[in-house]
């Protein structure tokens, strides 16, 4: 970034400073006298009488009274230092940087202080719709429309909702369209296009829209139970703090969604709320409690945060709020604590990350539910040891209970102000301070960017939370757990645009990021039960009311009773239901004394009283959850029957009516409803009646059509499996044509190579005259010429591989003839000779100094004995190493089969090798040549150096290393038990 500091900083108008010590405003004023002076309706209100003080001051006042708690964690006054190098313990100063507002009201401190949670009875600091001040809540934002759309709009996002806020500046790298949510970089200051699209293309220093735009509907998600975060994202001086603490003339989203809070619980009648907030900062990766009274330890631990778990700071001051006022005292508090500093960029920097969060606690207002009787477990709410969830769940005092039934609502909302990303500055302490906040905000992108990658491609990576505790305090959100809106800031001057790139880039990488939210709520069970012994209590008492006019009640009833005509279907109709509903309450006050009979017996009760035992005992011991589903659903039956009592009631009185009004008629009537009756139940004869028919009919010809259909498949399928293994044999067989002559091809061409070789080197040694050149049928003969082959012809094959480096003696070039590759081998000189003295046995011996292969046609028990085989004589390369070939005709004239089904003996004496699978059925005195492989038309053999000790007749040597067996024509298979059929 380019921006000169100090024309920076003189050019900059003097700008807002929302975090300064803000003086005691005249509205501030206002609302102070506002709040003190208590709605004396309100006030005259039973219910209500604890909740009318709605300001923290008020408040105070009253705990003062009322309360014996001592006020520890009142301040002392003037303990702050004054000097902002000083260090007040445990919360250490910028350098050279007193934080904002260090001389706080110190009576505002000790008012605060009681209303920490930890100091207040939940219950008697609820807020409601009558509590909630005109004032505190902004015109507008009781329209109903937009909370309808909102309401809408909210509760279907899966995304995170990602907006662009672009500072004003005359001079702008960017252009912004807000129409399209679209902003792209002005192709005077890129080298390629760039340009991207997000959901809100923000402009302009009015706050009110962008409140409107990105973080209304998060306040709403917020009240209604789901966790919300909204946190500003960008480079230092960006706009960050601007957009989310504004100024007085321009409130940021955080008083604004203050109010919403205030306006939405005013617009609610039917629940109350408990409403804590706290506040904290993130500085150099350490956590910092910004509500801590001066002098007290602010330090703040992070405990917990595993995959599912939920994250507890410890510990952490948490205020209770009832106003707006409330809620002004406590930002203020915390803003004074946090850490700016003047840099090169901002006049005010923050140099930490700070999360202000509201949680949000609420159940359906007493008045306003079925029963308002207190229930047993009512009365002042004890700590139960339940925590916050969300980011920041914490260890403090009493929550909100769930009451007669009232299950408690919680939710977070969470709004965070980043620091912003920045280069070295010419302040050391600053540089290390931006240090640690480039490191979390790095964190926080690379959290980001897996997080959107898993959620894309549907992988399941680890996630670094626990890289920096900004991420691990947000992991609970950012793993899903929260409605989230992510505003990212940019400067758009040019000299930033490496900067805004940045930015622009991380909100696309957040647009990935799947979200999934859910309520929670804390269902009350015994209250419930509680809710539902008052139920019946009254139906018992209606259930009285009508035996008792039906019975000995007054003598007019009696009269009326008489003169009505019910029918008989009324009759049934009601003694039935009354039988249910007596079934019913019997069932109910069974499981109500199953229940205390457990809680009695579970707290030490009374031993020995003895208590009914329920069939449902063991239904109601199983689980909370099942207990509960079983009381809403015999909730849901009482009602029914209620319901159906009061048509019941209805049927009664209109029949009473028709008695009166015309009893002549009664008879007429009745005989009409008789024979309508009738037609009902002729008409449900029939039905029943054609319902048999067509069950007794239908089956068995439906039976018939489906077993023969089955067959009818049966066959089919028969057939094409018959046609399939036709098809496939008949491919088989076509391979196998296919391979055979491309097998003999590959051997003609062996031999004729061979034969060509043989005779030149002949003829190169004086000799070519004795043998035809082309003849490859001819019988080949030593050098010496002491043997001839007993090798039919066609089975010679040419020596030597592509890697023969050296010629041998007899020279056997033409390593085009080896096809596959061949095992190298060696042998000692006198090996060499050895095997050069027996080239008329049936067996050759081919030198390659990279590969070797064997060719042959053999019996069992010696080369010789098989005519099929073709012998060389032994070849010698300078290296000393020697190969062997062996080929000929397969006995079943198929060398892949055969290679792939059997193992192979080679010469006796030589060596055997075999198929890997096949290796343990060879004979123990078999030579294997290390591990052996095979494809369609080989054998490898990966061995290391054997001993060969004879050779067909006498040849000796060794073969070395690795390579293949080329076997062919003659090869001995399954240990000489087939019969061999030479050429
Ligand atoms: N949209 C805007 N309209 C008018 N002024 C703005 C706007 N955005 C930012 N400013 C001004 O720019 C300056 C820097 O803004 P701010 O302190 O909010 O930046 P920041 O991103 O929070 O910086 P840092 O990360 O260093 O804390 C302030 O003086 C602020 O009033």
């Amino acid at each position: 970034m380019s921006t000169n500091p100090g024309t920076s900083k003189l050019t900059r108008p003097t700008p807002f400073t929302p975090k300064r010590p803000v003086a005691p405003s005249t509205s501030m004023e206002r609302l102070t006298r506002a709040t003190i002076t208590p709605n004396p309706n309100l006030l005259a209100s039973t219910h209500k009488k604890y909740k009318a003080p709605i300001s923290s001051d008020v408040r105070s006042r009253t705990l003062r009274t009322n309360s014996s708690k001592p006020t520890t964690l009142a301040p002392v006054a003037g303990s702050r230092p004054s000097s902002p190098t000083k260090s007040d313990n445990g919360r250490p100063r910028t350098p050279g940087t007193p934080r904002r507002g260090t001389t706080p009201d110190p009576s505002m401190e000790r008012a605060t202080s009681e209303m920490d949670v930890s100091n207040v009875d939940p219950e008697e600091v609820l807020v409601d719709y009558q509590t909630v001040e005109p004032a505190d809540v902004s015109l507008g934002e009781m329209d109903e429309a937009w909370l309808k759309t909102v309401q809408a709009d909210h509760g279907k996002e899966d995304k995170v909702m990602v907006s662009v806020r672009m500072k004003p500046d005359s001079k702008s790298a960017w252009k912004p369209s807000v129409s399209t949510n679209t902003i792209e970089l002005d192709p005077a200051h890129a080298r390629q296009p760039t340009s991207f699209t997000f959901d809100a293309i923000l402009t302009g220093s009015a706050n009110k829209p962008i409140f409107t735009t990105v973080a209304r509907s998060h306040v709403i998600a917020a009240m209604e139970g789901f966790n919300a975060v909204i946190f500003a994202y960008g480079q230092t001086a960006s706009g960050k703090t601007y957009t989310l603490s504004g100024s007085e003339a321009e409130p940021g989203i955080i008083p604004r969604a203050m109010r919403q809070v205030f306006s939405y619980i005013r617009r609610t009648e039917t629940r109350e709320y408990l409403l804590r907030c706290s506040y904290l900062e993130i500085y150099n990766e350490q956590i910092h409690d910004l509500l801590a009274p001066p002098g007290a330890p602010n330090k703040v631990e992070l405990q917990g945060g595993t995959v599912t778990g939920e994250i507890i700071l410890a510990p952490l001051r948490e205020e209770v709020v009832t106003s707006i006022k409330g809620v002004k005292d406590v930002l203020k508090r915390g803003e004074s604590h946090r850490r700016t500093a003047c840099t090169d960029w901002n006049e005010r920097s923050s140099r930490s990350h700070s999360i202000f969060r509201l949680v949000i606690e609420s159940r359906e207002r007493a008045d306003t539910s079925n029963n308002s009787t207190p229930s047993p477990v009512s009365g002042r709410a004890t700590p139960s040891g339940r925590q916050t969830p969300g980011p920041g769940g914490n260890h403090g005092g009493p929550r909100l209970q769930s009451r007669d039934g009232r299950s408690v609502q919680t939710s977070v909302l969470s709004l965070i102000d980043l620091a912003g990303s920045e280069k070295a500055t010419s302040d050391k302490e600053r540089t290390r301070e931006g240090k640690y906040i480039n490191t979390s905000l790095l964190t926080l992108g690379t959290v980001i960017g897996k997080l959107s990658d898993n959620a894309t491609k549907q992988k399941n990576d680890h996630i670094p939370f626990r890289d920096s505790k900004l991420t691990r305090l947000l992991q609970p959100s950012l793993s899903g757990n929260a409605r989230i809106s992510v505003i990212c800031t940019i400067n758009p001057d040019p000299s930033a645009t490496a900067e805004s790139t940045s930015t622009l880039l991380f909100a696309k990488r957040v647009k990935g990021v799947k979200l999934h939210a859910q309520k929670k709520e804390i269902v009350d069970t015994d209250a419930l039960i509680e809710r539902y012994r008052k139920e019946i209590d009254d139906l018992k008492k209606r259930l009285e009311e009508k035996e008792n006019m039906l019975g000995d009640g007054k003598q007019e009833e009696m009269e009326k009773l008489k003169k009505r005509r019910m029918s008989a279907q009324e009759k049934a109709d009601e003694s039935q239901a009354m039988q249910d509903l007596q079934s019913r309450i019997q069932q109910l006050t069974k499981l109500i004394l199953t229940s205390q009979t457990l809680t009695d017996e579970a707290a030490g009760g009374p031993a020995g009283e003895s208590r009914p035992v329920s069939p449902v005992k063991v239904d109601f011991d199983l689980s909370p959850y099942q207990l509960q589903q079983e009381l809403l659903t015999a909730r849901l039956q009482l009602s029914s029957q209620a319901t159906q009592i009061l048509s019941l009631e209805a049927a009664f009185e209109a029949a009473q009516g028709v008695d009166t009004a015309d009893p002549s008629d009664a008879g007429d009537k009745d005989k009409t409803i008789q024979e309508q009756a009738k037609k009902i139940e002729e008409q449900a004869k029939r039905i029943h009646e054609l319902e048999n028919t067509r069950f007794t009919r239908e089956p068995s010809p439906s039976r018939d059509d489906l077993e023969r259909e089955q067959k009818d498949w049966t066959c089919r399928l028969e057939d094409e499996k018959k046609k399939r293994e036709e098809k496939e044999r008949w491919a088989e067989e076509l391979v196998r044509q296919l391979e055979k002559e491309k097998w003999l091809r590959t051997k003609l061409e062996d031999e004729r190579r061979a034969l060509a070789a043989f005779v030149s080197k002949f003829d190169s040694l004086g000799m070519g005259s004795t043998l035809p050149p082309s003849n490859a049928s001819t019988p080949m003969s030593s050098p010496a010429g002491r043997r001839r082959s007993s090798v039919a012809a066609g089975s010679i094959v040419g020596l030597g591989g592509a890697g023969r480096r050296s010629s041998s003696a007899f020279g056997f070039g033409g390593s085009s003839s080896l096809r596959q590759p061949l095992f190298p081998s060696s042998s000692t000189s006198s090996g060499l000779s050895s095997l050069a003295s027996s080239t008329s046995t049936s067996t050759f011996v081919s030198s390659s100094s990279s590969r070797t292969s064997l060719t042959s046609a053999t019996s069992a028990n010696s080369l010789s004995s098989v005519p099929a085989s073709v012998s060389k004589p032994a070849l010698a390369d300078d290296k000393g190493e020697i190969g062997i070939q062996i080929t000929g005709v397969s006995n079943f004239g198929d060398p892949t089969t055969s290679s792939a089904s059997s193992p192979l003996r080679l010469p006796e004496g030589l060596m055997y090798a075999g198929v890997p699978s096949l290796l343990e059925q060879m004979p123990e005195e078999a030579w294997v040549l290390g591990d052996v492989s095979f494809d369609d038309e080989s054998i490898s053999v990966a061995g290391t150096e054997e001993k060969v000790p004879s050779v067909a007749g006498g040849m000796k040597g060794h073969v070395k290393g690795s390579g293949t067996v080329r076997f062919a024509t003659g090869v001995d298979i399954m240990g000489g038990k087939e019969n061999v059929d030479p050429l």
